[in-house]
């Protein structure tokens, strides 16, 4: 698990090292530098040619920090220092003094020039406004040399992308390789954001872990190698009862792909069994292509005792995907929503129906609290929640923490970058894996299928956290596969049991 932070949680971070732990924040600044130092070393030679921007601030001190390491190893730099200089944070003028006492020169102005290399340390977390003047001028003359071929590395974030949001501040350095200093932060993640930061390393740069529970930072994210600790270890005594019963209601006339993709999926995922309900004209099709599950299909509208049946069975229920919106998926998400106790996976049109009836939303408020997922994508979470899309992409993860605390419910917000909040106070799950690839139809039904199979072992928001993380890295696996243009749903679903397999070989390889 990887915390990411925001601009605020990293400064009380700072402080904390800083006013508590008595680290002097130059020893933060020269750890700093160090780690740029560290990531361009290879590229480095006498000959190379480099510039550095620095600001004012404490970023712009990393540069000043920098250039001197270059200096000890006798690399020139051009140093370019843009703003006020009376102005400059403690630190900064501290690094300023050092470089004049060693004679080494610091231009106020860029030169036409050209360089190999161009360091970006105008704004770091500090960044609170949009870019403007003789800043511009600067952004505008780093993304010039990048266009041109200098490798652009920028210190902490690219100058102009908002520590917080990812949005561009005005305008933005556009980075080829962004050295993350002690924590991610949202912004390197979040797009436009993390199309700016090139490749982000993040360095440990000795802030002590300050974080307890309860006072967590906004976010956090899974590695691959968090994965073998988290997915349930499948029991060898087990029997197909243990691994999950999982009703599935999905599917329409005009949708029949839908039920198909999402239930391979739950099987293929480790679930134990699966029942299917779908509409009659869907039959032949799963009964063809997944002999596996066990259906019930509805002619007209579906019995409600066979229903009723069906989800006392269940351990968990996966409602929504390809139902439509008729009265036949209005009667059974009723019927889902009124027993409100098992775990349920709620996508797409199960969605829009709460979305529209007000019933059914009354219903979900009574379920039982923390036993319900939502996987919306932005256009069904608006509807659920009433509000635009342009306020919802003002600030995701506020409104998807808002919902989830009305309701009750986890809900994984779907994106480019899809984010996982919990009704409680949990930090939210910021999903680092995935591409655009995945933007191709039924892939939202892959990913309700493996949160469902999940949710029959794992704790709720675990659940969705982990089935978020294990689609976007089946997602990756597919589209170096089949590339991004060319890949399915159904790469996904299959690369997702390719991964499941690893994970298990990989974990009785350790055994
Ligand atoms: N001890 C530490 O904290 C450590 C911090 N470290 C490093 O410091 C970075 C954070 O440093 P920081 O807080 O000094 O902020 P930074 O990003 O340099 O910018 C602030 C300056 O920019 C100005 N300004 C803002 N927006 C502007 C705009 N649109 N246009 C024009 N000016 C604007 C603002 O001026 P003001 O708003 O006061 O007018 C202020 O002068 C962090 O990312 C990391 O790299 C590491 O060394 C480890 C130890
Ligand atoms: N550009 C992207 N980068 C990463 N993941 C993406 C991207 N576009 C879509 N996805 C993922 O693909 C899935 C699409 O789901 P959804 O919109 O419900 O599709 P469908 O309704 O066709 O099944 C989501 O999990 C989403 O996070
Ligand atoms: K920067």
């Amino acid at each position: 698990m990887e915390y990411i932070v925001t601009s605020k949680e990293m400064r009380e971070c700072d402080m904390t090292a800083i006013k508590d732990c008595g680290i002097p924040a130059m020893v933060l600044m020269e750890r700093a530098a160090l780690s740029v130092f560290s990531e361009i070393e290879a590229f480095l030679s006498e000959t190379i040619r480099i510039a550095i921007f620095a600001g004012c601030g404490n970023n712009g001190g990393d540069g000043l920090a920098l250039a001197r390491l270059l200096a000890e190893k006798g690399i020139h730099a051009d140093i370019f220092l843009i703003g006020n200089t009376e102005k400059l944070s403690m630190e900064c003028g501290s690094q300023l003094s050092i470089l004049k006492q060693l004679g080494i020169t610091v231009n106020s102005k860029s030169a036409k020039a050209e360089y190999d290399m161009v360091v970006d340390c105008l704004f770091g977390t500090g960044l609170t406004r949009e870019i403007t003047g003789i800043y511009e001028e600067a952004v505008r003359a780093i993304n010039c040399y990048g266009e041109k071929g200098s490798r652009v590395i920028a210190v902490d974030i690219p100058s102009g992308v908002c520590a917080d949001s990812g949005k561009i501040l005005g305008c933005a350095v556009k980075a080829e390789l962004t050295v993350a200093l002690q924590y991610g932060k949202a912004g390197h993640y979040l797009y436009p954001g993390k199309m700016l930061c090139g490749h982000t390393v993040v360095h440990n740069i000795g802030i002590p872990e300050s974080f307890k529970s309860g006072k967590e930072p906004s976010f956090f994210s899974y590695r691959e190698e968090d994965i073998h600790g988290i997915l349930p270890e499948r029991a060898a005594f087990g029997n197909k009862g243990t691994f999950g019963r999982i009703l599935l209601v999905a599917g329409s006339r005009d949708m029949a792909g839908a039920a198909l993709l999402c239930g391979k999926t739950i099987l293929r995922s480790g679930a134990g069994m699966l029942k299917i309900i779908t509409a009659a004209e869907n039959r032949d099709l799963i009964l063809r292509e997944l002999p596996e599950a066990m259906i019930y299909t509805y002619e007209g509208k579906p019995e409600e005792e066979k229903v009723r049946q069906s989800i006392a069975w269940a351990d968990v229920i996966v409602a929504g995907c390809g139902i439509s919106t008729d009265e036949n998926a209005e009667l059974l998400m009723e019927m889902i929503l009124e027993q409100g106790e098992k775990r349920a996976v709620i996508d797409a049109d199960g969605l829009n129906l709460i979305a529209r009836e007000g019933s059914l939303q009354e219903k979900l408020l009574k379920y039982q609290k923390g036993r319900v997922i939502l996987t919306p994508h932005p256009g069904e979470f608006i509807r659920l929640a009433g509000i635009s899309m342009n306020t919802y992409k003002e600030n995701p993860a506020f409104y998807l923490k808002k919902l989830a605390k009305e309701y009750g419910c986890v809900i994984a917000g779907k994106d480019a970058v899809t984010l996982v909040a919990s009704p409680d106070e949990r930090m939210v799950y910021l999903n680092r894996t995935g591409n655009d690839g995945m933007a191709t139809a039924g892939s939202g039904d892959v990913l309700a299928g493996v949160i469902g199979a999940l949710s029959a072992s794992l704790e709720y928001f675990q659940a969705a956290c982990c089935g978020v993380f294990l689609h976007g890295l089946a997602g990756d696996m597919a589209a170096e596969k089949q590339g991004k243009r060319g890949m399915l749903a159904s790469d996904i679903s299959a690369e997702l049991k390719e991964l499941l397999k690893e994970e298990t070989a990989e974990r009785e390889k350790r055994i």
